[in-house]
């Protein structure tokens, strides 16, 4: 605990000091030393409520102590020094910082040369900065680089950004470990890597959603303080391999036409996403298809308890099938897709919006804007799940998911490693182990034509953390804390709320005990 003769007493976590610096030092918005041999400066992190976010800012907060003596001040910064290295052992020494030119508004280098290098630099950390010049040089280099020494990995970008670095990341740990990614009923490796995401992309949905804010300063200071949040991912498969790794949205339907109609009109820029939203709304579309999932246990289980955890399968026509690891949330959509899905708990949330009338569709839209729940509407379900399979209404399986199905239905509803992809999936289709719905009265007749289009297509695509996959026919499965952030969730800022003076502008700072 730090105190200071004036009447402000601030009271900061050794685990949220920044850095310690001799004389009076000054960082951020540009840096400047004073230095006078009786002076020390702590900075430390200052939260401050925004008007605009659910989340919390952090601030580099300062404070200037002036010693009797040289000696009295040396001893000072020699002992917090070593208190933040004995009592934050997670905070990274050594980071590869990833810049995408290209993101967003393309201000990715300014951002991390003038909000984010000063602070990494106070607190000590040497990184190894690579400007990207294509699409995949970070999961490229992540997957064949030599990466001794590193601590982690940050990612100065958007959303695709980020799946770039997942992929590397993950890709990576399977390599070593000699694992097997295109199985789905292989148990993955959990990431030693950290991942630290700088906000710079155009919606910053996974910054969002694990930090509560998109601001690169609060981010920069989860990273150098090492925080650690672990997370889901799901992976997709297709046929015999893994097509890609998913942290926040796999969606069918709706998600999937909005994201192909705006890669034709790329050249809008981020306003193509309410353009190509309000075109697939007037087109009105539904798809039949039948989906699988594997609900996750119902309460704490035990793996000694033999409980069998049967696929349920539903069948009918629907406007969007969505599946995702966390609430999904952004600044259009504060509380997300699924306000209550859970970062790191082993499972995705499976929405199913069947089809409706056009007013019905507009108004869960709409409330994904609002505090209103969306789930509370008649033709949408929610299930908490660890595996999902879809395949196209018409009863053509593939071959993709039957290993998943023999690995992942077993008695004590663990998932259980197996070679083999063959055999365990007669039981879905006579209904055996699983129970069949056949949902057909929650379904409208189709609508053929839109306002948009003359001919409504049967099949749509999915949307995998904003990538198009072509084939319908995929099966997911949630790999519980595969990866680790430098964050720590959506902080409660209630607290700040009574204190009238915590703005940026003020220097105190309120913190509550932990
Ligand atoms: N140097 C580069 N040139 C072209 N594309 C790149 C480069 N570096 C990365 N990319 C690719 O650009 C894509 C988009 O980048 P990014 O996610 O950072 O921004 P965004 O699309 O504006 O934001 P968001 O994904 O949050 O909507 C990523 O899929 C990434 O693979």
């Amino acid at each position: 605990v730090l105190s200071y003769r004036l009447q402000l007493c601030v009271s900061v976590p050794v685990a949220e000091v920044v850095g310690v610096e001799e004389g009076q030092v000054e960082v951020l918005p540009h840096k400047s030393v004073e230095d006078t041999d009786r002076d020390f400066t702590v900075f430390y992190v200052k939260r401050s409520s925004s008007r605009t976010t659910s989340g919390l800012l952090w601030r580099l907060g300062r404070t200037q102590f002036t010693c009797p003596s040289r000696v009295l001040r040396d001893q000072w910064t020699k002992h917090l020094r070593t208190a933040l290295k004995t009592h934050s052992p997670l905070r990274p020494h050594r980071l590869l910082v990833f810049i995408n030119p290209f993101g967003g508004k393309k201000k990715g280098r300014q951002i991390y040369h003038s909000l984010v290098a000063p602070v990494f630099e106070l607190a000590g950390i040497s990184s190894h900065v690579i400007v990207t010049e294509r699409a995949n040089q970070a999961r490229d280099h992540l997957l064949k680089k030599d990466l001794t020494g590193f601590d982690g990995v940050v990612c100065v970008g958007g959303d695709g950004m980020f799946s770039e670095i997942l992929h590397g990341v993950i890709g990576r740990t399977q390599q070593e470990a000699g694992l097997c990614e295109n199985d789905p009923a292989v148990t993955l490796q959990s990431c030693p890597l950290h991942i630290g995401i700088i906000p710079a992309g155009s919606t910053d949905c996974v910054c969002y959603t694990t930090v509560g804010v998109i601001d690169p300063v609060t981010s920069s200071l989860h990273i150098v303080i090492g925080d650690s949040q672990p997370l889901d991912v799901c992976s997709v498969h297709h046929g015999p391999g893994l097509v890609r790794y998913s942290a926040s949205l796999v969606g069918y339907g709706f998600y999937g036409d909005v994201l192909a109609e705006s890669e034709k009109r790329r050249w809008m820029g981020p306003f193509r996403y309410d353009y190509s939203g309000a075109v697939v709304f007037l087109s009105n579309r539904s798809y039949r298809g039948t989906v699988q999932y594997l609900p996750a246990d119902p309460l704490m289980s035990s793996p000694r308890d033999k409980t069998r955890y049967e696929w349920v399968s539903v069948d009918g026509r629907f406007k969007s099938v969505s599946l995702t690891c966390m609430s999904s949330s952004c600044a259009k959509s504060p509380l997300g897709l699924s306000p209550s899905a859970h970062l790191a708990d082993g499972t995705g949330d499976l929405i199913l919006v069947w089809d409706t009338n056009p007013l019905g569709f507009l108004t869960y839209l709409y409330r994904h804007t609002t505090t209103q729940d969306q789930f509370d509407l008649p033709f949408v379900e929610v299930h908490r799940v660890k595996a999902v399979r879809f395949t196209l209404a018409g009863g053509e399986e593939t071959e993709d998911s039957e290993g998943l199905h023999g690995a992942m239905d077993g008695g004590d509803g663990a998932y259980v490693e197996n070679g083999s992809i063959a055999g365990s999936q007669q039981h879905l289709a006579a209904g055996a182990n699983g129970q069949m719905m056949t949902c057909e009265d929650k379904t409208m007749s189709p609508f053929t034509c839109g306002l948009c289009c003359s001919k409504a297509p049967a099949v749509s695509v999915w949307n995998c953390d904003g990538e198009i996959l072509p084939f319908p026919e995929i099966c997911c499965r949630i790999h519980g804390q595969l990866v680790r952030l430098y964050a720590r969730g959506i902080e409660d800022g209630t607290f700040l709320k009574d204190c009238t003076e915590e703005r940026d502008e003020c220097n105190r700072t309120c913190i509550p005990p932990r």
